[in-house]
């Protein structure tokens, strides 16, 4: 038997409620590390906080693909770690392992089949990248922006990113750009992450919507209007900008996380304004969904891996430590404490 650590969810923050990191409870709990065949032991490295994350708080989630979180058991996410001991011939020790459905927990004995083999080199390392740029968030923003985004290279287009520094967006509008946007503009909620956008990651312009009148700022970064929106955060945000955008023109419904903490449907309705304003100029607003394009998802990490390891795509990674601070950082992340993908480093 090992003693481990694992986080489970002790309160639900209520469909209309904040969550709290008073819902998450860090506890001990004994491990038997005997493996049956096909088992493995795996430490736990790095796990992911996500957004998705809180519509798993409510006992309904609102969505038929997402399971919510059970009172008093342990939570699961994307997590990477490596395999100590195996039962398991596909898996040796010392194998670099992930899966969407990592337990919070410090150590864990699992199914060989229910996680992916990692090769290290594709992050040359790094293995926190798995868990964003070249893992699930990267392929959001680069088959949201591929599959969604209609960019025409010289055309000259304008796109626009909300929630433009996390883990999604600061890759989104890096992609749009290499992808042959003219100019990209994104919106998020610092002066700090404004100035990141545009002196590390090559952002045409930034606003801050915590500061400035969105709609002015906005006028003045797109004078030819809108082309293309990667839209991860809707609400009054989503309204300004779907305004400004041109006849014909594409919103990449990504995600919509001003509305997570009401008790709305996804994608939530839109106003009777909003509306009208796509159809009367046309615009194509469709939803995406990452894990309903499994097929691209191999040739899609290749591509994020060759971005980054060249340095065509820069990441930014906010990481806090210890197993401790899942519930504090996810609370962080939901209300912009992050900057590029929230992780949490569990051990070395
Ligand atoms: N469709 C799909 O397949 C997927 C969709 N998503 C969606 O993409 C979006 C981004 O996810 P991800 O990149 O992981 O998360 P981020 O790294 O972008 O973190 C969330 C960010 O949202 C911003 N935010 C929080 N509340 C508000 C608000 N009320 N208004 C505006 N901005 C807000 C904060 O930044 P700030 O400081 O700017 O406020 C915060 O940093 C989410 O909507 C998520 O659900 C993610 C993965 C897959
Ligand atoms: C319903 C609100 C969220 C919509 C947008 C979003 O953030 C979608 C994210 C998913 C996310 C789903 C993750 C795991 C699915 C399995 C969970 C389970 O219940 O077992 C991500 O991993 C892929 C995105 O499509």
């Amino acid at each position: 038997m090992l003693t481990v650590q694992r986080v489970v969810l002790s309160s639900r923050p209520g469909k209309n409620g904040h969550p709290s990191p008073d819902n998450f409870r860090v506890e001990d709990t004994s491990l038997c590390t005997e493996l049956k065949q096909g088992e493995i032991l795996v430490r736990t490295l790095y796990l992911s906080v996500d957004p998705y994350m809180r519509c798993r708080m409510n006992d309904d989630t609102g969505a038929d693909y997402l399971l919510p979180w059970r009172l008093e058991e342990v939570i699961d996410g994307g997590g990477v770690g490596v395999v100590k001991d195996s039962k398991n011939t596909q898996l040796a020790i010392g194998d670099i392992v992930t899966s969407f459905n990592w337990h919070w927990q410090t150590y864990d004995v699992i199914d060989g089949s229910s996680v992916e083999k990692v090769d290290p080199s594709m992050v040359d390392g790094h293995l926190s990248n798995v868990l964003g740029a070249v893992g699930m968030p990267g392929l959001t923003a680069l088959l949201g922006v591929r599959e969604k985004g209609h960019v025409i290279r010289g055309a000259g287009q304008t796109m626009v990113i909300s929630g433009a520094s996390g883990a999604c967006g600061s890759l989104a509008g890096q992609i749009g750009r290499l992808d042959g946007c003219e100019t990209v503009v994104g919106i998020c909620g610092s002066d700090e992450k404004c100035q990141t956008l545009v002196s590390q990651l090559g952002f045409t312009a930034a606003v801050n919507y915590k500061k400035e009148d969105v709609s002015t700022a906005l006028r003045n970064c797109c004078p030819n209007g809108v082309d293309i929106y990667f839209d991860n955060v809707g609400g009054p945000i989503s309204d300004t900008v779907i305004s400004q955008m041109n006849s014909g023109s594409h919103v990449i419904l990504c995600g919509q996380i001003s509305q997570y903490n009401k008790d709305v449907p996804y994608p939530p309705p839109l106003s009777k304004e909003t509306q009208e304003a796509l159809r009367c100029k046309n615009i194509i607003r469709d939803r995406f969904m990452v894990l309903n394009y499994m097929n691209k998802h191999k040739e899609g990490l290749e591509l994020l891996s060759r971005w980054v390891k060249t340095g065509q795509v820069k990441v930014l990674e906010t990481v806090a430590n210890g197993i401790e601070n899942m519930g504090v950082s996810f609370c962080s992340m939901m209300t912009g404490g992050n900057i590029g993908k929230q992780i949490v480093k569990i051990s070395d």
